[in-house]
This record gives C-alpha cells, sequence and structure tokens, in this order.
C-alpha cells in the first residue's frame, strides 16, 4: 500500500542524516508501531508520508502514485486519504467536540463552505456517527477545553476517522495520557484499523504498548531501520540496539 524507497532526509545546517536510506513496504493490514530513542528519526518518518516533509532523496508512494513528488493538488488528495493524530491533540479547544470533528471534513469541502461552517444533514450524521464509535456521544456539544486529555485524544481520532482515510499515522498520541488512558487509546485505535481496514503507524515511546498491540515493530536508530518484524521478535537484544541501554527486566520477563 505504501512504498518507501531509498528514503533520505537531511535538515538544512544538519552534517548527519535525520532519514538515511529507509526501504520499507507498508501493508493494509499492518498496525506498526515505530519505535526508537528521541531524535533517531520518528517523526521525520511519519512527516514524510503524508508529505509535509520532503525528502532530501529517495520516494515515497501509496498504491504506486507518488507522494514526494506530487504536484499540490495530488498532494491534496493523498492528505485526504491520511488520518493524523497529535501528542497535544492539535484541537480548537473553545470549540465544541462536534465542531472540531467537522474541522476534519476540510479537506473534502470548498473553501467557501467551510469559511461559512456550512454543513449537510449528512455530514452532521456521520460525524456524530464517528464521535460516537470513540465513546462521547454524550459530549457533542461540549467545549473541547473542558475534556480530559483522554477525551481530547478521542476528540482527535474522531476528526481523522471523519476524513475516512486509508491510512491513520499517530506522532505519539499517548505520549502526554497516563498508562491506563494510553492502553484504552490503544483499545480503540485497534479497533478502528481492524473494522475499516486502516494501515496504521504511530510513533511509540512506550515499549509496552508497542509489544502488545502492534502487529509489526519497526524500530529506528540514527535515521535507519534497525529492525522490522513481529512483535515477538523485538526482544531484550533489539532494545538494546535501539535504546542503548538495558532494559527494564519486566519487558522481557528476563534476568539479564
Ligand atoms: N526541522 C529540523 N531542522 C533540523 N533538524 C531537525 C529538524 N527536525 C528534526 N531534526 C533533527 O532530525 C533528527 C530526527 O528528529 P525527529 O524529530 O524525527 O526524531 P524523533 O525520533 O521523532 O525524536 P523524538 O522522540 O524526540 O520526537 C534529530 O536529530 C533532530 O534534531
Amino acid at each position: 500500500m505504501i512504498d518507501i524507497k531509498n528514503l533520505s532526509v537531511l535538515y538544512d545546517g544538519n552534517t548527519a542524516e535525520s532519514l538515511s536510506d529507509v526501504n520499507l513496504s507498508l501493508q493494509k493490514d499492518d498496525f506498526i508501531c515505530v519505535l526508537g530513542k528521541s531524535g533517531a528519526g520518528k517523526s521525520t518518518f511519519i512527516r514524510c508520508i503524508n508529505g509535509l516533509q520532503k525528502p532530501t532523496s529517495g520516494e515515497i508512494y501509496l498504491d504506486g502514485k507518488t507522494i514526494t513528488n506530487a504536484s499540490e493538488d495530488g498532494l491534496r488528495k493523498i492528505r485526504r486519504e491520511m488520518g493524523m493524530i497529535f501528542q497535544h491533540f492539535n484541537l480548537i479547544p473553545r470549540l465544541s467536540v462536534l465542531q472540531n470533528v467537522l474541522t476534519g471534513t476540510f479537506g473534502y469541502r470548498s473553501s467557501f463552505k467551510n469559511l461559512i461552517g456550512w454543513f449537510t444533514a449528512e455530514e452532521l450524521d456521520f460525524a456524530k456517527s464517528v464521535i460516537a464509535e470513540v465513546g462521547l456521544s454524550e459530549m457533542v456539544d461540549r467545549r473541547v477545553e473542558q475534556l480530559s486529555g483522554g477525551q481530547k485524544q478521542r476528540v482527535g481520532i474522531a476528526r481523522a476517522l471523519v476524513q475516512q482515510p486509508r491510512v491513520l499515522l499517530g506522532d505519539e498520541p499517548v505520549a502526554s495520557l497516563d498508562p491506563g488512558t494510553s492502553n484504552h487509546i490503544f483499545t480503540l485505535l485497534k479497533e478502528m484499523h481492524a473494522r475499516l481496514g486502516l494501515l496504521t503507524v504511530i510513533n511509540v515511546h512506550d515499549i509496552e504498548l508497542a509489544k502488545r498491540y502492534a502487529t509489526r515493530i519497526i524500530a529506528l536508530k540514527d535515521g535507519k531501520v534497525i529492525f522490522d518484524g513481529l512483535p515477538e521478535n523485538f526482544m531484550e537484544a533489539e532494545y538494546r540496539e535501539t535504546y542503548e541501554s538495558k532494559s527494564q527486566d519486566y519487558f522481557f520477563g528476563a534476568e539479564i
């Protein structure tokens, strides 16, 4: 579904590449967690996939169509197919849950309709049905600033889903949430992945979450892919290589 060929990124002013010759093929049924130390290149990787960051070299294709060399119009169409969720939610605090979720439809509408904020009954019904799916029916009209972090991320997920994307990207979407809430958010993401057939790619610092939910783990180090495989094969040795430190023993249940 997404093919990444010889992808490299060297930011202006840096001497080391932030991504270095990355080659990957991401499939529709993948639920991928991307692991790596701070600065390993995880955000750069996600930003390249949705076309926010132009690579220095290499190509990314969505179903054979170039993302990296897409026209502005082509990129707009590609971005509609990719929902995105963020660590700090990127919501509009003073607007309601429904209003925030409706902003997810903007990529499909004329700028005039967006400007005057006019939505059809179908658009409103669909947004409400997505809000119900993320468990926030009771809060449709509540201002987002009055919600907890976990509820805000549910709004972020609903806003992404209302776009009817085929790909869901997350840049550390649970980094600001407590462990219990993080698990609830991952459970929801996994359900949506299965029900909607969404290729899901999520950066995460929490290896326990990655091992529990991912169907595939990709680990980056200094911009290179150093592991790509099943969660059960990401063990102590892979942990040490990725994070350059020994793990908490309980991750792998082994004496080190
Ligand atoms: N706009 C930029 N200009 C220059 N260097 C950048 C820029 N964005 C990222 N970098 C550098 O690229 C490298 C990878 O950064 P990136 O944010 O992709 O890593 P990350 O794995 O997501 O880190 P974190 O877990 O801390 O978010 C780092 O060395 C970072 O300093």
